[in-house]
C-alpha cells in the first residue's frame, strides 16, 4: 500500500457516488403489505452531503440500507459508483460494503475493550489491510481526536466516541458515507463537534456523505435535503438552512393532513 497521501479530491458534483434507478420495496405480503419506497430514482454525487429528511415510516432508513447494499431491493437497481450490486455475489457484495462503503450509527458500535486507535483501525485490521500512516494523521486531526489515541470508549464522551466512528468509517477512503442518525444520541454540543466534524470531511477530504436525520440543524450541515413521504421523494432543498427545512416539514405534514381528511381517516 502506498504511504503518500494524495491531495484531498476536489468536489466534483457531476460524477455519481452512489445512484439508485426506481428503487421498490415492499415488505410483507397481502393485508400486512407495506410498499417502503415506490420507485425511488436519486442520484448521490461525489463530494456532496446530502440529508434524508421525512416523517418517521417515510422509507429513509430503508432507502439508507437498499443503497449501502445491506437490503435487497424488490425492484429496481442500485448502483455505487459504477457497480450494480445487485448484481454481486455474497461474497462480492461483502467485499464493496468493506472497501467502498463507510457506515456511521446512532449506537456507536465500539469495541469496549480497545483503545480509540485499534477500534479506528479495526475494519482494516479484519480486511488484513495496514493503514495509510499520513492519512490516520490526517483524520485524527481533522476530528480532534490526538490526544484521546490510547482511551478506551468509557473514558470518552459521547461526541468522541462518535467521532471515533466517524474516524473509523473514514480510514478505508470510503466512496461514500451513510450515517443513519447519527447524533441522535449526542447532546446538542456534541451533537453539534460530530456535524462540524463531517461537514469538514466533505469541504477539506472530499467525502461523500448520506445522513439519515430528523434533526433540521443536523440537515442545515448539509449541501441538500431529500425529502421522503409514503416511500417517495418529495421534495429536495439546496443548501438547506434550519428554517428552511422546518418551513418545509411544515409544508409536507400539512398537505398529509389534507390528504389525509380528503381520504377521510382523521374520523
Ligand atoms: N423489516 C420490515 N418488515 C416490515 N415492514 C418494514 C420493515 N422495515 C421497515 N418497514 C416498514 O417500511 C416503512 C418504512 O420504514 P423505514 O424504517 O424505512 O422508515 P423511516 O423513515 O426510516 O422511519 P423512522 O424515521 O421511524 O426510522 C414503514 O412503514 C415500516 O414500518
Amino acid at each position: 500500500m502506498s504511504t503518500t497521501t494524495p491531495p484531498a479530491p476536489a468536489p466534483d458534483s457531476t460524477i455519481s457516488a452512489a445512484h439508485t434507478e426506481q428503487l421498490t420495496k415492499v415488505y410483507g405480503r397481502g393485508d400486512a403489505q407495506v410498499v417502503a419506497l415506490d420507485q425511488v430514482s436519486v442520484d448521490f454525487r461525489k463530494g456532496q452531503f446530502t440529508a434524508v429528511m421525512g416523517p418517521s415510516g417515510s422509507g429513509k432508513s430503508t432507502l439508507m440500507h437498499c443503497t449501502a447494499g445491506l437490503d435487497s431491493p424488490t425492484a429496481g437497481r442500485v448502483f455505487i459508483g459504477d457497480t450494480e450490486i445487485g448484481r454481486l455475489n455474497d461474497n462480492n457484495l461483502t467485499q464493496l460494503r468493506r472497501d467502498r462503503i463507510g457506515f456511521i450509527f446512532q449506537a456507536f458500535n465500539l469495541v469496549p475493550t480497545l483503545t480509540a486507535r485499534e477500534n479506528i483501525e479495526l475494519p482494516l485490521a479484519i480486511a488484513g489491510r495496514k493503514p495509510d500512516p499520513e492519512w490516520f494523521d490526517t483524520i485524527i486531526r481533522t476530528v480532534g481526536l490526538v490526544d484521546r489515541l490510547a482511551h478506551k470508549p468509557n473514558q470518552l464522551s459521547g461526541g468522541q466516541q462518535q467521532r471515533v466512528a466517524c474516524a473509523r468509517a473514514l480510514l478505508s477512503r470510503p466512496e461514500i458515507i451513510f450515517a443513519d442518525e447519527p447524533t441522535g444520541n449526542l447532546d446538542s454540543a456534541s451533537g453539534t463537534e460530530v456535524l462540524g466534524f463531517l461537514r469538514r470531511s466533505v469541504d477539506e477530504l472530499g467525502q461523500t456523505i448520506v445522513m439519515v436525520t430528523h434533526d433540521p440543524v443536523a440537515a442545515s450541515y448539509a449541501d441538500r435535503a431529500l425529502f421522503l413521504a409514503d416511500g417517495r421523494i418529495v421534495d429536495e432543498i439546496a443548501n438547506p438552512t434550519r428554517d428552511a427545512v422546518l418551513q418545509q416539514i411544515a409544508r409536507l405534514d400539512s398537505h398529509t393532513h389534507h390528504a389525509q381528511r380528503a381520504a377521510g381517516s382523521e374520523a
